[in-house]
């Protein structure tokens, strides 16, 4: 997930123009869930870089992520679990950004020292949740911005919210922004898999055959046990009706025969990817990078 902070050291609105950023990613794909243009529109640079949601990624992975950031010229990088009560990582962002903005010579022109700055990230990556995350850590208090399973759920950039009081910063909110051309199919699918794309639009069945193929790919077969499977499978309408008939979701149906009508059961096989699709989302089918 990728996260950007705009920072404007005075008080007043923060734009878009200003010269802070963080770009919001998702740790589980550090390399396709970010968008190019932020970086080649705006121009923005320095920045800080969160990748949130590594309770759900393989930390075996993350000297390797850095490494590849690295060579990008990426070297601000907090690694964040934003649903976590207190996350030491989240805590250490607001004194991340104050000393990247200090030791800056061009961000200090103006007197005022209270930070405006802006998140912006692919959608579904955290952006909401980390802003109340930080609100939770630093000042103790509630939600601000609406957090949801789903894309989409932040549908204008919002008023600042103060996330700290000392140094005094604020975030801006906005809504995740995907680039009009994903560069391959498998990327697409790379982020379809982690809900940056509403499932509908790529089609649950097809989610969960990628999510499938990836968990073979990785070797994380997690699934065979939860699902009680006898080995692990390549074949997505087979473990698709172990999954239906484990959690009991199937449908009745009826068939007009020559010889009257009959009713049958039969596993509700969308019912099933879209539950296989939710329980890599909650990790509950192992820690994973897809990249
Ligand atoms: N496991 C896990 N889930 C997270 C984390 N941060 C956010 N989420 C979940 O990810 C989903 C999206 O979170 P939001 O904060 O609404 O994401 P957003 O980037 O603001 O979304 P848009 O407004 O749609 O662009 C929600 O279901 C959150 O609970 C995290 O660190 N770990």
């Amino acid at each position: 997930m990728f996260c950007t902070f705009y920072h404007r050291g005075s008080k007043g609105n923060c734009n878009l123009y200003s010269k802070w950023i963080i770009f919001l990613k998702n740790k589980q794909i550090p390399l396709s869930g970010r968008n190019p243009l932020f970086q080649d529109t705006l121009n923005v640079r320095p920045h800080l870089l969160v990748l949130n949601k590594m309770d759900l990624a393989d930390l075996s992975s993350t000297q390797n992520i850095l490494k590849k950031l690295e060579k990008e010229g990426v070297r601000n990088v907090l690694f964040t679990d934003c649903l976590r009560q207190r996350d030491e990582n989240v805590k250490k962002l607001v004194p991340m950004v104050e000393e990247m903005i200090e030791t800056t010579d061009r961000f200090n022109r103006e007197e005022n020292r209270d930070y405006c700055l802006m998140v912006i990230g692919v959608p579904n990556v955290g952006k909401s949740s980390l802003i109340n995350s930080l609100r939770r850590t630093n000042l103790r208090k509630g939600r601000a911005s609406r957090v949801g399973g789903e894309p989409g759920i932040t549908k204008a950039v919002l008023t600042k919210i103060q996330v700290s009081e000392r140094p005094l910063m604020y975030l801006l909110d906005t809504p995740g922004v995907l680039p009009p051309r994903i560069e391959s199919v498998e990327t697409g699918m790379k982020l379809a898999l982690c809900g940056t794309i509403l499932d509908h639009l790529v089609g649950e069945d097809v989610i969960a055959d990628y999510l499938l193929f990836s968990l073979n790919r990785l070797g994380k077969f997690g699934y065979v046990e939860k699902y009680d499977l006898q080995e692990p499978s390549d074949d997505i309408q087979h473990v698709l009706k172990r999954i239906a008939v484990k959690l009991r979701k199937t449908q009745r149906v009826k068939a007009i025969t020559g010889v009257g009508n009959i009713t049958g059961t039969i596993p509700n096989y969308t019912a099933a990817a879209y539950h296989f699709i939710r329980a890599f989302r909650k990790g509950e089918l192992g820690q994973v990078v897809l990249d």
